[in-house]
């Protein structure tokens, strides 16, 4: 709804939709309603336009999309045209955040201004889509077209002060100050006024000029950052109408590009997206404890064991979330390295402005490195972060239980190993969890939370809330070998390299993986992090070629197919793209250049087992690597290991750089359906048999298409449930 009121000769409307102001159906229609009772009444003089509570309105209301409802008139173009076209000054009023159809709105307004730490955009790409109420057409008269395709194509939030430098916002409103007594203040000055050139759809692009070399540069940016992704193409070339067309015309391709969109499977997967990345965060064991009623212990003070990349990281993370942050290393060189880097990485966050002086030298005070587990005794939560060993981990648990306050959570940062086997040499097993970060720690959005089975409601709230604290997506999952992100993905790792041996050469694999959307393909990637990591881990559960007993067939580990390739590449010493090769080489740059040396090692190992390179086509490459994840997502979500779909396409989104146009590995199974996907993997099944147990069809996939074909996503937990609670379900 809205509200409205005429003070001293303005009429203010304020939309009053909590918690975000979205124009909704019934929005839209009350303010249409009260534009056109503020044209019509002869006291009026001028009109503003504001939101209640927290915001400006911060666009179209989502959950309306790909539903009747969002097409019931008025719609948010028709509210612009409103204001736009009225005889009175119209002055958006914004505080909070004016985004998407909340801008286009305040784009219909004469004049805009807004509090100083308000923030606008127009981010409708990335719900893949495209701002449909005349966004395209109105920001770059304004703020230009390099200006308008750099903001609308990227779907970034700006300042109000940026806003005001490019001639967006009118006047800026200091802190403190009453944006609604301003702006009718404001919309008193403006009576009387011509109107004509405040009509934004009057005026002409100021670079109009430049179209064809602004088009050229942002295509190439945008092809190179967002692969694969439709959107920010469509957005480019609707921009562009808005320098080549008139206003009318331009509409009318805006019109066009909204409708491509929508009907593109990107949009439902981004907009899937969207509302995930929110459903995280509402957590639940369920029958135990759920994100409403465990309450999170207060950590002021967090300890991180070793100091190595995980360990800087996460402590930046946890002096960013404004914790006091004990750094445990007790090889002095490391200590002093590490102390080094996380200083050097708070002056670097300085110098870019992403934080100011005062919080930088709180941050340095909070950094206190002690060099024996005693300087801990103070801590509310512990994370260790050392090698990837059980018995190192389970060394380092004992002497925290030794010296950590009873109260104190203990948690570690594995990225695979058992954490109820961590716990069980503990006295508090109610208090240890797993925290696991993707590396680099402070970069990376995912956080991977997972209970052990004694973790207390407590425990559980009080990791995930520091997740929160830490602006991480949060994801709580249960406790099993590589949890669910690494569990998965070594099937798509395994698959690769079993690609190699058949027939395929590293660029060949990572082509069809680029042409997906990934950023890197898997070899690329595999280079980047160090073929050294994954060998060591190969190590540590003695898989690599050379601890086997002699005999061994060399592509075979107990009754299960092994590729050995990865073991050779790091036996010679590429380490990746540190040691300046890996499966690439690199001459100079970081561009990796496909190497005759590997096609050799490829060559010479198929030779040695009379396989016989067969021709791989980027479909089948695809089906591949992706499908055996998906289903062990299946087999994931039937153990409750995730209690629900898009938390494993969170993982993949935020943890393993999984195109967000995709909506994931299960969104894009649903999308593909999955009666396509069992069949694919029954077949292979078939083919591979016992020795490539990831095949094995999982019982969750095989009985939804069996029994629903392709249910809705948000349906595959409920349906399964039930059935599988059923007496002599079988499942
Ligand atoms: C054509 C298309 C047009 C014209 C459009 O306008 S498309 C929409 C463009 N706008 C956006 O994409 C903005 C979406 N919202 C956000 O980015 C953020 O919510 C925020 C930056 C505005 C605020 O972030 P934050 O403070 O962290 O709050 P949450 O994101 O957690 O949001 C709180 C709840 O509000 C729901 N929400 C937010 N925006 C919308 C919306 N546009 N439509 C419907 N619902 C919205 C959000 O889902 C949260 O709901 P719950 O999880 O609490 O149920």
């Amino acid at each position: 709804m809205a509200k409205y009121s005429v003070e001293n000769e303005v009429a203010v409307i304020a939309v009053d939709n909590p918690p975000m102001n979205a124009l909704s159906h019934h929005v839209r229609k009350s303010l249409l309603k009260y534009l056109k009772e503020a044209e019509s009444d002869e006291k009026v003089t001028s009109i503003v336009l504001c939101g209640d509570g927290r915001t400006f309105p911060v666009g179209a209301d989502i959950k309306e999309f790909h539903k009747s409802v969002s097409k019931l008139g008025p719609t948010i173009l028709d509210i612009v045209d409103a204001l736009e076209k009225s005889k009175k000054p119209t002055i958006a009023a914004i505080h909070g955040n004016a985004l998407g159809g909340g801008l286009e709105i305040a784009l219909g307004c004469h004049y805009r201004i807004a509090m100083t730490n308000s923030k606008v955009g127009l981010p409708e790409v990335k719900l893949g889509i495209l701002p449909g109420a005349g966004g395209t057409q109105r920001l770059p008269r304004v703020i230009g077209l390099d200006n308008a395709m750099q903001w609308i194509a990227y779907g970034g939030h700006h300042s109000a002060g940026i806003g005001a430098s490019l001639g967006l916002i009118d006047r800026v409103v200091p802190q403190g100050g009453n944006i609604r007594e301003h702006a009718i203040l404001f919309a008193k000055a403006a009576v009387g006024k011509s109107l004509g050139q405040r009509r934004l759809s009057n005026i002409s692009v100021p670079d109009a000029a430049k179209v064809e070399s602004l088009m050229a540069k942002h295509l190439k940016e945008v092809s190179k950052k967002s692969r694969g992704a439709l959107a920010p193409i469509v957005c480019l070339q609707v921009i562009k109408s808005s320098a080549l067309l008139s206003y009318q015309e331009g509409l009318e391709s805006e019109r066009q590009g909204m409708f491509t969109l929508l009907a593109s499977s990107q949009s439902r997967a981004q907009i899937y997206s969207f509302f995930a990345e929110r459903q995280v965060s509402k957590w639940s064991v369920p029958g135990v404890t759920n994100y409403q009623n465990a309450v999170p212990m207060k950590v002021k003070a967090v300890g991180v064991v070793g100091l190595g990349t995980m360990g800087r990281g996460i402590a930046i993370c946890c002096l960013r979330a404004g914790k006091i942050t004990y750094v445990l290393e007790m090889n002095t060189k490391a200590q002093t390295a590490g102390v080094k880097y996380i200083r050097g990485y708070i002056e670097t966050m300085r110098k870019r402005k992403q934080i100011n002086d005062q919080q930088s030298s709180m941050m340095n005070n909070a950094l206190i490195p002690v060099d024996n587990y005693n300087g801990l005794k103070n801590v509310d939560l512990v994370i260790e972060a050392v090698f990837e060993s059980m018995k190192i981990k389970k060394e380092i648990f004992k002497k925290l239980e030794k010296v950590c306050k009873p109260s104190a959570i203990l948690a570690s940062n594995t990225s695979t190993l058992n954490i109820d086997e961590m716990a069980s040499v503990t006295k508090r097993p109610q208090k240890v969890a797993g925290m696991h970060f993707f590396a680099p720690a402070h970069i990376m959005m995912l956080l991977e939370n997972i209970r052990g089975e004694k973790s207390s409601p407590e425990t559980i709230a009080t990791i995930m809330d520091l997740g929160k604290q830490m602006r991480k997506t949060t994801v709580l999952v249960g406790n099993c070998h590589g949890f669910v992100g690494n569990r998965m993905f070594a099937y798509y790792t395994a698959e690769s390299s079993f690609l190699l041996e058949e027939g395929a050469y590293p660029k060949q694999v990572d082509d069809v993986l680029l042409d997906y959307g990934f950023a890197m393909g898997r070899f690329q990637v595999g280079d980047l992090s160090g073929t050294d990591i994954g060998y060591k881990i190969r190590r540590e559960r003695g898989l690599t070629h050379k601890q086997q007993p002699a005999g061994t067939p060399e592509r075979k580990r107990g009754d299960r197919r092994y590729s050995p390739l990865d073991d050779f590449l790091y036996e010679k010493g590429r380490y990746g793209l540190k040691a300046r090769k890996g499966w690439y080489k690199y001459e100079g740059s970081r561009t990796p250049i496909p190497d005759p040396e590997v096609r050799k090692m490829i060559d010479d190992f198929r030779k040695r087992h009379n396989i016989n390179p067969r021709h791989i086509s980027p479909e089948e490459t695809l089906q591949r690597m992706i499908f055996p994840l998906v289903n062990e997502g299946f087999n994931v979500l039937d153990e409750g290991i995730a209690a629900n779909p898009w938390d494993i396409d969170m993982i993949f989104q935020h943890g393993y750089a999984w195109p967000r146009h995709t909506g994931g590995p299960m969104y894009y199974a649903y999308t593909i359906g999955l009666p396509q996907v069992l069949k694919v993997i029954e077949e292979r099944w078939k083919l591979a048999g016992a020795s490539e147990p990831h095949w094995k069809p999982s019982k969750m996939l095989t009985w939804l298409v069996e029994h629903h074909g392709n249910p809705d996503i948000n349906d595959w937990i409920k349906l399964y449930k039930e059935r599988k609670s059923q007496p002599n379900s079988n499942l």
